[in-house]
């Protein structure tokens, strides 16, 4: 209808009439002459026909039968072309899907591209991240806590500044270094420090990016990437999670990736193909070096290797501060508290844990994060955020409370056990209660009498349900779980048990695809096997029974916490030490639980679980 709008406007100084009446006109011998434009048709009428004017203009509908008519009744006529904008128009629309296919086809492969950083169709050219000197400003004293490590890096830094210096005297630098770490625990930020400090161009990928569906796009990759890191020599390339390309070859599903290994292969003629004085450094990091391929390792790659440890609890104060400078802090925070409660904590916990504080200040229109808040983002990371908004019934929460004295009490009467930092009935993350125990130290080996007695406390839940509640829940699954796989380990993975002796016994499942699976003992005979679950039943039924008795021993403890949590939801420390003196317990600290969110909003940013935390909660 557009069309015919338009051509209506452009020909208003003619008579339009309807296509009806000009065909009645041309039947009754009225017109003269017509010009056919396509579908819009003009024309004159023979003089004295009409009398309101000599020329026409209409609007043909695909008529197969209009010059047949013409012919008839001697109207003479000619065609031309439809006008242009009508055309073009005509031509877009007959090519409108085949434009819109090839649109679509080019932002996929721009998506392929990763983000078309680098246009459409570069599918060879690597994704390399380029910080260079001037915008980097990550030093030494930004990463904190491993010094050792930063010990061993040092001399890249010295090499890279002045490169002539050793060149002239012959000594071999290494060309690769390979960091080895857990997550978070600030590799990247070290590589980054390295680059900071020796001021010159980072190139950063991860090995992930590498990895591509089509042969041959990895390579590419990889090559490109070397290229421009000569260009900009002397810099650095750091490659993230290596272990992506890096696993070992040959070890893949299904005998092998050709695509990875073609990678793998690439990085490695990379490496070897440097001439001795090129001052391109290749760090790279992993938390698994145990599945990289060898040759990645041979003098000459990635021939030294530096371990960035978790931090210990000097290494987590030093953290805590460089992370604190950046935020205002009241003055009753002590780095030195917040450092030992946090054992197990990376580095990236820590940053996370001042962030999370400063929102909780925030939330609290306070203009300084003081300890409190760091105390409620502790918990939220470790226990996961609160769920206040879940509503549970008068039952479930008697139940709870019941449930989570019953680990208290256990854990407060066993010797080895961690000291008990808080207990509480506001549901957490995934459970519904928490009993927290925090090490006075950190651990890094656990002994025999600490297991058993972990066993018996993740007992001590169920037990004080069916003790007080004469019922069983299915909230206790999880620490049944945990316990026997427990067991389990001493048994057949730590050589704790004494019918058995030091063995590691079968059932390594989960690394097997590794490759190079860790020495498994599947010859372990049917009557062995028995004798292993015995000894895990022996180990469950002791603790069980352990448990228990305690638990009968001391029923008003476990009453009077139970009254204690359905009161104030939350218990500390104290107040459990009040409790276990067989002392009413002392009030809770004024505003010392968690603030409640407006309207059970979950504080934000993601509840990481910390790495390796050996807090225990059940
Ligand atoms: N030693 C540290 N000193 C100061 N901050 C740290 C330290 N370690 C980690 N962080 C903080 O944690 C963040 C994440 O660390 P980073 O990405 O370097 O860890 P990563 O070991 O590379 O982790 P991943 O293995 O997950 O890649 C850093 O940006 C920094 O804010
Ligand atoms: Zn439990």
């Amino acid at each position: 209808m557009t069309v015919f709008n338009q051509f209506n406007k452009r020909q208003e100084a003619q008579n339009q009439i309807e296509y009806s009446q000009f065909i009645s006109d041309v039947e009754t011998g009225k017109v003269q002459s017509l010009t056919i434009e396509g579908h819009p048709l003009r024309g004159q009428w023979l003089k004295g026909k009409r009398t309101d004017g000599t020329t026409f203009a209409t609007y043909s509908p695909y008529d197969p039968q209009l010059v047949d008519d013409l012919i008839k009744n001697n109207v003479r006529f000619s065609a031309k072309p439809e006008e242009e904008p009508s055309m073009l128009m005509n031509i877009f629309i007959s090519w409108f899907p085949m434009l819109l296919l090839i649109g679509v086809w080019i932002f996929f492969m721009r998506q392929m591209q990763g983000g078309g950083k680098g246009g459409a169709f570069s599918f060879g050219k690597s994704k390399a991240r380029l910080l260079d000197q001037d915008t980097n400003t990550v030093t030494f004293v930004d990463v904190a806590g491993c010094d050792e490590a930063k010990e061993e890096v040092k001399e890249i830094v010295d090499y890279l500044r002045d490169p002539s210096k050793y060149q002239t005297l012959g000594g071999r630098i290494p060309r690769g270094i390979l960091l080895c770490g857990a997550p978070g625990t600030g590799k990247t930020l070290l590589a980054k420090a390295i680059a900071g400090e020796a001021k010159v161009p980072f190139f950063s990928i991860s090995g992930s990016d590498f990895v591509e569906m089509f042969v041959g796009v990895g390579a590419a990759r990889v090559r490109d990437m070397f290229e421009q890191a000569k260009k900009n020599s002397p810099c650095i390339i750091f490659i993230d999670e290596i272990d992506a390309v890096g696993r070992q070859r040959g070890a893949g599903l299904g005998g092998g990736n050709d695509e990875r290994e073609q990678t793998l292969n690439q990085l490695l003629v990379e490496m070897d193909g440097f001439d001795t004085n090129s001052t391109v450094i290749v760090i790279a990091a992993t938390n698994r070096p145990d599945v990289l391929d060898p040759a990645l390792q041979r003098p000459g790659r990635f021939d030294r290797q530096v371990v960035v440890p978790l931090p210990d609890i000097r290494g987590r104060e030093q953290i805590l501060n460089v992370h604190m400078r950046k935020v205002p802090i009241a003055a009753d925070v002590d780095g030195n508290v917040i450092a030992r409660g946090t054992p197990g904590f990376s580095g990236a916990d820590l940053a996370n844990l001042v962030n999370e504080a400063a929102l909780f200040a925030a939330r609290r229109n306070k203009r300084l994060v003081d300890m409190l808040d760091f105390e409620a983002a502790k918990d939220k990371i470790m226990m996961g955020a609160e769920r206040r908004s879940m509503v549970m019934s008068e039952e479930e929460k008697k139940n709870t409370a019941y449930h989570e004295s019953g680990h208290a009490v256990v854990a407060k009467l066993l010797p080895k056990s961690d000291p008990v930092h808080k207990v509480t009935i506001i549901p957490r993350g995934r459970a519904l209660g928490v009993t927290m125990q925090l090490p006075e130290q950190d651990r890094f080996a656990y002994d025999r009498g600490y297991l058993l007695d972990r066993i018996a406390i993740l007992f001590g839940g169920r037990i004080a349900e069916e003790l007080f509640m004469n019922q069983m829940t299915t909230g206790a699954s999880n620490d049944f779980e945990r316990a026997t796989q427990m067991a389990r380990d001493m048994v057949t993975r730590y050589g704790m048990s004494d019918k058995l002796g030091p063995m590691v016994y079968g059932e390594n499942e989960g690394e097997v695809f590794l490759g190079r699976s860790i020495t498994t003992h599947k010859n372990v005979s049917e009557a062995t096997m028995q004798q292993v679950d015995s000894e895990i039943r022996r180990i469950i039924d002791e603790q069980y029974g352990l448990a228990r008795r305690l638990l009968e021993e001391n029923r008003d403890k476990v009453e009077a916490m139970t009254a204690a949590l359905l009161e104030f939801e939350t218990i500390d420390a104290e107040q459990i030490d009040d409790i276990m003196a067989g002392r009413p317990p002392r009030p809770p600290k004024p505003n010392g639980n968690v603030p409640t969110p407006k309207s059970g909003d979950t504080p934000s940013g993601p509840a990481s679980a910390p790495t390796t935390a050996p807090a225990q909660e059940v």
